[in-house]
């Protein structure tokens, strides 16, 4: 069963630019999905279609609406003036859950993603990985079915990205949401998914489609297998043809 449908999709913005072309994608329940493409692609615009954010001009989308769908951003986007837990409580404040209620919620979710010692420290204080953890509790608390992520790594530095990796795949093995992933960097997008897609440069169709037949869970063994490095080289060919297209 097919959690996201788009079909025939596409994005011309009010500016004349068409972002997206008759793009066609379905990702099953459960999936984890990195979507690959040349800058200005039109990933984030799919990204922002699928939670509802901007709407089709042309096409059909079937998403999960609301609540369902949690949004992380390549910025954490926390509040400054609230605390860890009071950020991670916000999405819930505005669905009317109280504090006191909320709160065993988001003290074992502050617990899944490192963070019970830092409930009450504010963005300030924290580093950027500890920042992007914030942002992923706050995107997890509504128990969504689907998280959307965009770039959320881009910022850190390689050994926090990649022990925000092996978590986000702990993550979503236990609460089983579905994940579609935008990432510059092809050995993430192998390391994280099941399937990688990869885009053309503007208007962004899909131009290859990979799966990444490996086992989950996957940890340091995969990263330095024969197979990864395969994979990621197979990837990386698809993605340079897509930019000799995109820059022709
Ligand atoms: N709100 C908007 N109004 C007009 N044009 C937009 C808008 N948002 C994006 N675009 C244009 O649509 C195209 C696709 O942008 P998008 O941000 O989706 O690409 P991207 O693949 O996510 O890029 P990057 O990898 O650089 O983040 C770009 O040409 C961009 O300038």
């Amino acid at each position: 069963m097919a959690l996201i449908e788009l079909h025939r999709l596409d994005k011309r913005y009010t500016t004349g630019t068409l972002a997206v072309q008759a793009l066609d994608l379905q990702i099953a329940a459960g999936e984890f999905v990195a979507l690959l493409g040349p800058s200005g692609c039109g990933k984030s615009t799919v990204l922002r279609m699928v939670a509802g954010l901007e709407a089709p001009s042309a096409g059909t989308l079937v998403a999960p609406e609301g609540q369902a769908t949690g949004y992380v951003f390549q910025e954490p986007t926390l509040m400054p003036w609230a605390d860890v837990f009071d950020n991670v409580w916000l999405p819930l404040r505005i669905a009317g859950m109280r504090r006191a209620i909320a709160r065993h919620r988001i003290e074992a979710l502050l617990q899944s993603v490192g963070l019970s010692e830092f409930a009450h420290a504010y963005p300030s204080e924290l580093s950027g990985g500890m920042k992007m953890r914030t942002s992923i509790a706050r995107a997890l608390v509504t128990q969504p079915q689907l998280l959307l992520m965009d770039e959320p790594f881009a910022a850190l530095d390689e050994i926090t990205r990649q022990k925000l990796n092996d978590d986000l795949l702990g993550w979503w093995q236990a609460q089983r949401f579905t994940a579609l992933f935008v990432t510059h960097s092809v050995y993430e997008a192998v390391f994280l998914s099941r399937r990688v897609l990869v885009m053309s440069g503007r208007p962004g169709r899909l131009v290859a489609e990979v799966p990444i037949d490996e086992p989950y869970p996957r940890g340091p063994a995969f990263r330095t297998s024969v197979r990864y490095a395969e994979r990621c080289a197979e990837i990386m060919q698809a993605l340079q043809r897509s930019h000799a297209q995109a820059t022709a």
